[in-house]
């Protein structure tokens, strides 16, 4: 019998507008590497005397040890334990306050000093939590680095981040940096806390891509025109505040071109093309705004390598992709992922293009507008607790008609500030374990804000994430339920919360940190909350 050949059909070959980028070139096959350790001739004496020839010349020997042998246990500097202040600015204890760390406790800053409420996102540097600083009360991002500082070296380069922060001058689509600290080897870096990232998000409609782009735009424009580059654009580096606005965040790739130093690339998926030539220009920032508005715009997973990454580089938008585009904003894509950097539109071309202007100028009215709303009501809530505060507080209640307290209070009772009882519930329920967890099983992060996969003790007292919004899959993978998913109101503005700080799936009230708080403000026990409707009503009823 013959056997039967058939032919496999082939997809249709991609039209290349220009040569492919040189891919490297491997080795022939054929070519031999000379082996270390070669194959024993006959007889011991022959092996012993090919090792003896195959061995490198013994080095001069070195009059005394190096220093580093000599004193064996030396101690870098920044491996004292205690915590030192960060900072390119100013002397490095000025910016670190100590009013709630206590030396003689073997809890570290970041224990002592912030209530640590759920993890945020992990990336190849650390992992970032969502704390509250018991120092103002106010919730932040904490970026802890994964691992201690290998070297002089690595402590540098992990502190160039801390150094971009500062250097670069504060602006709305950026994220906002507070302070940072280095304790027992590891770098921590306290920002403004946003509202996850755009890779938990899937824009809606075409009109939310121009509002991510108009963001981004301003943002890069500052990033450029102080003469920096990120290097790092993609979704995950970029985070939403409350109030829908797009920030630039993740300084730790940012080049200063004043610096001569060598930029280093980001993710693949993003990468301009001629960076593989070592060429760091404000273009390559530009392209991987573009792949991250063509990856938001079309909703495709971008190839990390390959044929389909060539394409892309080439100037190809695969119509099959793009079709569902608007002719403008394909047209911006295509300037922006023009293959050839110095043909590449600049940002400030791109903000200079009419159509460009209009978007921005209508953005920025609009987020302008929902801010000044959010501002609004927060004053108008202030204003109305301080009433209700001062009119409890001012009117004198009949004696029958005052609450009955208990006589001897509890510790948890008597402490009538935030922080008195968050410091307690913290030392004892959330840093019990060494932090950063480097053991935590991988998570599904949907809204970022909360990680299912960190122990329940995260969260304060008893009340941990709760269950019913996960649906396990095992036991290192935790999903989250549909009733907690991806919130697009960011963008249209038709679900503001009404709390200062919220998630952007999950409104205050389905935090579990929102629950936990809640529960203690109302359930304190022996100090039952009353309706003073109803001692009113009591104490007529008396008379
Ligand atoms: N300020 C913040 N507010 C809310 N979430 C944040 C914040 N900063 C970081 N995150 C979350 O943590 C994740 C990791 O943060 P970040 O990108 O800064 O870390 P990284 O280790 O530098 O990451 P990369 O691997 O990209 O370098 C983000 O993708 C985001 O989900
Ligand atoms: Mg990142
Ligand atoms: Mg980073």
């Amino acid at each position: 019998m013959t056997p039967v050949s058939f032919t496999m059909p082939m997809p249709p070959e991609p039209k290349v507008l220009h040569t492919p980028i040189p891919v490297p070139i491997f080795f022939n096959e054929g070519r031999t590497f000379s082996l270390k350790k070669r194959a024993p001739a006959n007889g011991s004496s022959s092996t012993a005397n090919a090792l003896c020839q195959s061995l490198p010349p013994r080095p001069p020997s070195k009059g005394c040890a190096p220093v580093s042998r000599m004193f064996l246990n030396h101690e870098y500097s920044w491996s004292h334990p205690r915590p030192r202040g960060v900072s390119f600015r100013k002397s490095a204890e000025q910016n670190l306050s100590f009013s709630h760390y206590d030396e003689s406790k073997k809890e570290s800053y970041f224990q002592q000093c912030f209530q640590c409420i759920c993890i945020l996102g992990r990336g190849s540097f650390g992992e970032v939590y969502k704390v509250r600083s018991l120092e103002d009360g106010q919730l932040y991002a904490v970026k802890c680095s994964m691992e201690r500082f290998r070297g002089v070296g690595d402590r540098q380069q992990k502190l160039q981040e801390v150094l971009k922060h500062e250097r670069l001058p504060p602006h709305p689509n950026c994220v906002t940096f507070k302070k940072a600290w280095e304790e027992k080897g590891r770098l921590y870096i306290q920002t403004e806390l946003c509202q996850g990232s755009l890779q938990q998000l899937l824009p809606s409609s075409e009109g939310e891509v121009w509002d991510i782009l108009s963001d981004l735009l301003c943002a890069l424009r500052h990033l450029h025109s102080h003469n920096m580059l990120h290097l790092d654009i993609k979704p995950a580096n970029v985070f939403l505040s409350t109030s829908g606005r797009c920030k630039l965040g993740d300084f730790g790739l940012v080049l200063d071109l004043g610096d001569k130093k060598d930029g280093m690339e980001g993710d693949p998926r993003y990468m301009a093309p001629e960076l593989l030539q070592g060429k760091f220009t404000p273009a390559a920032d530009v392209f991987s705004l573009g792949m991250t508005i063509l990856e938001l715009a079309c909703n495709i997973e971008l190839p990390k390598g390959g044929d389909a990454w060539q394409q892309l580089r080439q100037g190809y938008l695969p119509p099959e992709i793009t079709s569902g585009l608007s002719p403008m904003m394909l047209n911006i894509l295509q300037m922006m992922l023009h293959p050839n950097p110095s043909k590449r539109a600049t940002v400030f071309q791109l903000c200079s293009l009419p159509f460009i202007r209009r978007i921005l100028w209508k953005r920025n009215l609009s987020l302008k507008l929902k801010e000044s709303l959010r501002s609004m009501q927060a004053a108008i809530q202030w204003i109305m607790s301080l009433v209700c505060w001062s009119w409890f507080s001012l009117i004198p209640l009949p004696p029958r008609w005052k609450l009955k307290q208990p006589e001897t209070p509890t510790r948890s009772e008597s402490s009538s500030s935030y922080s008195d009882t968050q410091q307690d519930s913290l030392k004892d329920e959330v840093f019990h374990f060494p932090l950063p967890q480097l053991d935590v099983s991988p998570i599904i992060l949907r809204s970022g804000c909360h990680s299912p996969a960190l122990p329940s003790r995260l969260s304060l007292g008893s009340t941990s994430t709760p269950q019913h919004l996960y649906r396990e899959i095992d036991h290192n993978h935790i999903e989250r339920s549909e009733d907690c998913g991806p919130d697009m109101s960011w963008i249209s503005g038709s679900s503001e919360s009404t709390s200062p700080v919220r998630t952007p799936s999950c409104s205050s009230s389905s935090s579990p940190m929102g629950d936990d708080l809640n529960h203690r403000k109302q359930r304190r026990p022996g100090f039952e909350p009353k309706n003073l409707l109803s001692l009113f009503e009591e104490a007529s009823m008396e008379e």
